[in-house]
C-alpha cells in the first residue's frame, strides 16, 4: 500500500499525561480517509503531528514521504484546516486570498477567487464578521487553493449546520476530483464520513481498531440474532466485535471474511454507524490482547 502518512511507535507527552501513546498506522494514498474515534482518543495530536504542528515525544511519523513540516517544499505539499477553522478576526476575506498567495508556491489565485465568488462571500469582509459556515469555507478555500498533495481536516464541519456541512462536504468531494487530491477528515459524524470518504480508521485510546475501505468494512461485518449462546460457541474465523444478550436470544456483531451457513442465525447488515461505534465501545482494557483488524480489498 502507498501511504501518504506512516506513524511507528508514535507518542506525544505532556508533562506526564499522554495525549497519544504507541500509535502505529498508515494511511493509503489517493483517498479520502476518515478518521473517528471518542473523544480523547488522540485523533487531533495525531494530525497536529502530521503537519509538524506538534512534535513527537517517541516514534516516528512520515508523511508523503518525508518528515511533518521539513522545509519548504514539506510545508507546500501538506493543507491543514484546523478543528477551530483558523481564519485571522481582523483580515478580509481578499487580504486572506492574498496571503495565501504570498506564503504557498503552488497557490492557485484561480481557483481561490472561483470559490470565493461561487459561495457569494464579499472579499472585503473581515473574517471575525463571517458565519460559522463561511468561515470553515474561507479555511477549506485556503486549503484547496494551496493545492497540496495532501489535504488534513480535523472536524472541519463540526459547528456548521446540516445544510452548510452538506454544502461543504460536497465542495470537498469537488476538489479531490478535481485536484488529485488525498484527504484525511476527521469527524464524529458517521454518517457524513460515509458520504465523503472511501477509506475509515477508527482511533480508541491512540490505537487502530479497524481500518479499511469503506465497502470491504460493510461486507465483512455482520449482525447475527439468534438463540442465546455463548461467543465461545462461535466458529473461529468469526471474529465477535460486540455482544449482547437476553435470556433466551443473543446477538452479534462478528467480522468474517467467510459466508455464514448456521441456520440458527437470522443474519443482518449493520451500518456504518454500528460498525464504527462497536469498535468504539470495545472496552479499553482489551486493548493490547485483540488484533487490529485491517480490512483491504
Ligand atoms: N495541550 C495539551 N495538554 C495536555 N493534554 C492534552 C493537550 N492536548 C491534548 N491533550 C490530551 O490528550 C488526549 C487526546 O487529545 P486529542 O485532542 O488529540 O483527542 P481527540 O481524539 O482529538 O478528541 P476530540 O474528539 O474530543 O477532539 C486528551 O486526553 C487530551 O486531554
Amino acid at each position: 500500500m502507498t501511504a501518504v502518512l506512516r506513524a511507528h511507535g508514535l507518542g506525544k507527552r505532556y508533562g506526564r499525561r499522554w495525549a497519544l501513546s504507541d500509535c502505529t498506522l498508515e494511511v493509503p494514498s489517493g483517498r479520502v480517509v476518515g478518521l473517528v474515534g471518542p473523544n480523547g482518543a488522540g485523533k487531533s495530536t495525531l494530525l497536529n503531528l502530521a503537519v509538524g504542528m506538534l512534535a513527537p515525544s517517541t516514534g516516528t511519523i512520515e508523511v508523503l514521504g518525508g518528515r511533518p513540516a521539513d522545509g519548504p517544499a514539506q510545508l507546500a505539499k501538506v493543507g491543514f484546516v484546523a478543528q477551530d477553522t483558523p481564519t485571522y478576526p481582523g483580515l478580509s476575506v481578499e487580504e486572506h486570498l492574498q496571503l495565501g498567495a504570498r506564503l504557498n508556491p503552488a497557490w492557485d489565485d484561480a481557483v481561490a477567487r472561483a470559490r470565493i465568488d461561487q459561495l457569494g462571500v464579499d472579499p472585503a469582509q473581515r473574517a471575525k464578521n463571517l458565519s460559522g459556515g463561511q468561515r470553515a469555507q474561507l479555511a477549506l478555500t485556503l486549503g484547496i487553493a494551496k493545492r497540496p498533495e495532501l489535504l488534513i481536516l480535523d472536524e472541519p464541519v463540526a459547528s456548521l449546520d446540516p445544510l452548510a456541512r452538506r454544502e461543504f462536504l460536497q465542495d470537498l468531494m469537488e476538489a479531490v476530483a478535481e485536484h488529485e487530491l488525498s484527504v484525511v477528515l476527521s469527524s464524529h459524524l458517521v454518517s457524513d464520513l460515509e458520504r465523503v470518504c472511501d477509506h475509515l480508521i477508527v482511533l480508541v485510546g491512540s490505537r487502530v481498531q479497524l481500518a479499511g475501505d469503506l465497502d470491504a468494512l460493510l461486507a465483512t461485518h455482520h449482525r447475527l440474532t439468534g438463540p442465546r449462546r455463548d461467543e465461545t460457541a462461535l466458529p473461529a474465523d468469526q471474529h465477535v466485535v460486540s455482544a449482547s444478550h437476553t435470556e433466551r436470544q443473543s446477538t452479534f456483531l462478528v467480522r468474517t471474511d467467510a459466508p455464514i451457513y448456521d441456520p440458527a442465525w437470522s443474519v443482518g447488515q449493520p451500518d456504518l454507524e454500528d460498525v464504527v461505534l462497536a469498535y468504539m465501545g470495545q472496552r479499553t482494557t482489551d486493548r493490547e490482547r485483540r488484533p487490529v483488524l485491517e480490512v483491504l480489498r
